[in-house]
């Protein structure tokens, strides 16, 4: 008999779905196209039998590789691979999975799914398996969304410290608050429930206090850890803006290290919004180079004008470049020319002042910019850098005072993280703020457990403790197929 005949034989199980009544899912895990090897993976109660009909074999032995072929149900060959059989719970999905491992191509590998759907498998939809292995508890949903973050990472930085979360970092620490919010709310409804207890007043004795007071601060930390994973994440929206022929486009070319955008010396030449993710010294930037802002009558000026003003609206942090040689007239100094430029002046935190054509400036003209617009700049809280695209000079200071501006640090030891973490975290931190004043300044203990218990739902949101449906709907299935 040979593989395909035993495969015949192999009794027909029936198509009858698992007692948890999921289907047995199967997609391509590899990227599709040329390549060489390409991997479908099945997750599911009936993983194991279809690959038995698939290769003819009997047996599977977990975490060992069979060599097989894969035969189409008239015993012609799809392919030839390897086999890999987890046995649930043992997978990364809990289930029993199977690895059919084949050669890559697209016409191979979509006819060997096709071939695993007609052995009864179902498609497998956006983050299906990620959301099996989160259903049978192998990972939370932050190591879920981590997996999902370590996949679309844009800079290294973010690749490892997605990585870190995955490997549970970030889950431990919330984790560990929930504990701290647990313990704390045992003692205060002790506290209420046992009012006379030993003549001590659990709610004013300060043990509770403290206890909260020290959950607060952790919950700020994590905060700040979670902030820098935000941005590692998602890096920041910078917009290019000032007027036309002040550098802008040659800036975004010095930060993307190429020739991205168009330079000439012809004032109007960037038309319309154009943009380029680089990433600087592990801060993703999404950079948005803008039409140089001016009144003007072309029609398809105008457009690209009012594009640049939807950008700025939208930007993390505005760049405003000006000519140092040019654009300040006797007596506009550069938080004026910000102010016409963007209808007002945005806050100092949004933006970055870039004095451009350094190299244009004679000692004496040096002089005459520093004295009359650096006071006014340092003095309101705002920063100028002084660049020359040209010579590439101030390039680094710069790159150096937007992070700091945004308050990116180096990443040494952070974790990724989503602005729905921070959120929550925020909300936690709300209900930790009434809890304490309920505490403190009303000894309304009712009230004071009620705020932690918030707290507790807010932070277990995180992990995917209590979860919404319609949450894990929206993070799973964000998620590429195969996930
Ligand atoms: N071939 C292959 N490579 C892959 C994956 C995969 O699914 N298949 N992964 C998919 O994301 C990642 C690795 N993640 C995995 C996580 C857990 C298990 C797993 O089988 N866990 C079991 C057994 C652990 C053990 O034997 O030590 C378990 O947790 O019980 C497998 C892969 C990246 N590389
Ligand atoms: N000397 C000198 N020239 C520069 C410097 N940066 C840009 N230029 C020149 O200034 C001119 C305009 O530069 P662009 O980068 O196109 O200016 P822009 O702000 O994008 O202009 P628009 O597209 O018109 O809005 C070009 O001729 C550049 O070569 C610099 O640092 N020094």
């Amino acid at each position: 008999m040979d593989s395909f005949e035993l495969a015949q034989a192999v009794p027909a199980t029936s198509n009858t779905p698992h007692p948890s009544g999921l289907a047995t899912i199967a997609a391509i895990a590899t990227p599709l196209g040329r390549g060489g090897v390409g991997v479908i993976r099945l997750s599911g109660a009936r993983a194991y039998d279809i690959a038995c009909q698939l290769t003819g074999k009997t047996a599977f032995t977990p975490r060992m590789a069979s060599f097989c072929r894969f035969y189409q149900a008239d015993g012609t060959i799809v392919d030839e691979g390897l086999v890999l059989y987890f046995k649930g719970p043992h997978s990364f999905t809990g289930e029993d999975v199977i690895e059919l491992q084949g050669h890559g191509g697209m016409i191979l590998q979509n006819q060997l799914l096709a071939r695993v759907f007609e052995l009864g498998a179902k498609q497998a939809g956006a983050g299906e398996f990620s959301y099996r292995a989160f259903d049978n508890d192998k990972l939370d949903l932050v190591q879920a969304e981590a997996i999902a973050d370590a996949i679309d990472a844009t800079s290294a930085a973010a690749a490892s410290s997605a990585i870190r979360s995955l490997s549970g970092e970030f889950s431990q620490k919330i984790n560990q608050l929930l504990e701290q919010l647990i313990y704390l709310r045992l003692h205060v409804e002790a506290a209420i429930d046992f009012p006379d207890e030993e003549d001590v007043d659990f709610l004013s004795d300060g043990v509770i206090q403290d206890k909260l007071e020290q959950t607060q601060d952790k919950i700020q930390q994590v905060l700040a850890t979670a902030k820098q994973g935000q941005l590692l994440r998602d890096g920041i929206h910078v917009v290019l803006a000032g007027r036309p022929n002040a550098g802008k486009s040659s800036l975004l070319n010095r930060l993307a290290g190429q020739e991205r955008a168009i330079v000439t010396n012809v004032a109007g030449t960037t038309r319309d919004t154009l943009q380029e993710t680089v990433v600087l010294n592990g801060l993703t930037l999404h950079l948005t180079d803008t039409a140089g802002l001016r009144d003007t009558d072309d029609t398809v000026e105008r457009i690209g004008i009012e594009r640049a003003r939807t950008a700025i609206t939208q930007a993390d942090m505005l760049l405003m470049v000006y000519d140092v040689s040019r654009d300040l007239a006797e007596d506009s100094t550069p938080l004026q020319l910000a102010e016409q430029l963007f209808g007002k002046l945005p806050e100092a935190k949004k933006l970055l002042i870039i004095a451009n054509k350094s190299d244009l400036l004679t000692d004496a003209h040096d002089k005459a910019q520093k004295a009359s617009s650096q006071n006014e700049i340092t003095q309101r809280g705002y920063e100028q850098v002084n660049v020359s695209c040209e010579t590439g000079s101030g390039i680094e200071t710069l790159i150096e005072t937007l992070c700091a501006k945004v308050g990116f640090h180096p990443p040494e030891n952070s974790l990724i993280a989503r602005t729905r973490h921070i959120d929550a975290l925020r909300r936690t931190a709300g209900h930790l703020t009434e809890a304490h004043e309920q505490l403190t300044v009303f000894q309304a203990g009712e009230l004071v457990a009620e705020s932690l218990r918030q707290a507790q739902l807010s932070l277990g949101e995180i992990t995917g403790e209590f979860s919404a449906d319609d949450l894990l709907g929206k993070i799973f299935g964000s998620f590429c197929i195969g996930k």
